[in-house]
């Protein structure tokens, strides 16, 4: 890539967490090299999913996307920082009114792994054994693929959990692939999970930026990281998940892959218990379009039901609080 030359003295906000400090820096370094006369200071901002975390409801519970973004969006239209480096798979459909992407760039591996005592794989993790995760969508697929496995919630950042596990009653717990490799901890992972056994988080492995919509200067400078192929990837996951109105609470997945150009999404929906699932692969050009007709495809099957008891049971949970 070519380095543009522009001086401009810029602040990012970040989560404290040790993986959105590290994305960040990622992004950092990733923008120092293509225009090298920048300046990027770094704002710590504690949102509200950070401080929920502490508390012992789950967030699948607490339900709503962008836990993890409000503050960090106050700041952005308040002009205290100038972009944001987020997980695309806890970015909400929407973003609010004088915000805009700034990029998206290239997406690490989105496929989850297993991590586990004794460094067992998901086939051999004896009958009985006990899963970690307060993922809705990992559980189902867990439990669709071994029903006689135990799935149990966990909590916390990726470190946390990894020490919960193995301090505590858990024999594994599934994390993003992603996550563990940009914090350079490969070597706890047990097995990359097939994305044929557990359709990945819609948009997991991938990174969004923010920026306020008349920063076209800023704009300019972030266009230089944008990856086309994951942009178009992520359109297709999230158009998919924009019909079932819901986030990562919900246990819904979808994975894109680019072929000749083409757009091929994988999606599924399952009931929590693994007890059914509903999936589908659809090919096209446009990436909207796939994520739509594939939502329909799984909708008409009966998808909504599952989807709608699912958000019923996490609604009277937040009501009885
Ligand atoms: N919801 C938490 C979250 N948001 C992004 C990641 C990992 C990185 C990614 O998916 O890009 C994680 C943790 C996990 O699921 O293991």
């Amino acid at each position: 890539m070519n380095g543009v030359d522009i001086m401009r003295s810029l602040t990012v906000g970040t989560r404290g967490s040790e993986l959105a400090v590290t994305q960040t820096n990622w992004v950092i370094n990733q923008l120092k090299e293509v225009v090298p006369h920048l300046e990027i200071k770094t704002k710590v901002i504690v949102t509200k999913g950070d401080l929920m975390q502490k508390s012992n409801i789950p967030l699948s519970k607490i339900g709503g996307k962008g836990l993890f973004l409000k503050e960090i969006e106050r700041a952005l239209l308040d002009g205290e920082i100038d972009f944001a480096v987020h997980s695309m798979k806890d970015v909400p459909a929407e973003l609010p009114p004088g915000l805009k992407i700034g990029c998206i760039p290239i997406r690490e591996d989105a496929r989850d792994c297993l991590i586990s005592k004794g460094n067992q794989s998901l086939d051999s993790l004896p009958s009985g054994a006990v899963i970690g995760t307060s993922s809705l969508r990992r559980q189902a697929q867990i439990l669709a693929y071994r029903s006689d496995l135990i799935v149990e919630s966990i909590r916390g950042n990726i470190d946390t959990r990894i020490r919960k596990m193995n301090e505590g009653s858990f024999d594994a717990t599934v994390l993003a692939t992603a996550g563990l490799k940009r914090l350079g901890w490969t070597e706890k992972i047990s097995e990359r999970i097939s994305v044929d056994i557990m359709t990945p988080a819609i948009g997991q492995g991938a990174l969004m930026i923010e920026c306020r919509e008349q920063d076209d200067e800023l704009g300019q400078i972030l266009s230089l990281l944008h990856h086309a192929e994951t942009a178009k990837v992520i359109a297709a996951e999230r158009s998919f998940q924009q019909l079932f109105q819901g986030g990562c609470h919900l246990p819904i997945a979808a994975h894109g892959q680019v072929i000749e150009g083409r757009v091929r999404l994988t999606g599924m929906v399952a009931e929590p218990d693994g007890s059914k699932t509903f999936q589908g692969v659809i090919e096209g050009d446009d990436p909207v379009q796939v994520g739509r007709e594939l939502a329909v495809q799984l909708l008409d099957q009966g998808a909504g039901i599952v989807i709608d008891s699912v958000k019923e049971t996490i609604q009277k949970a937040v009501q009885n609080r």
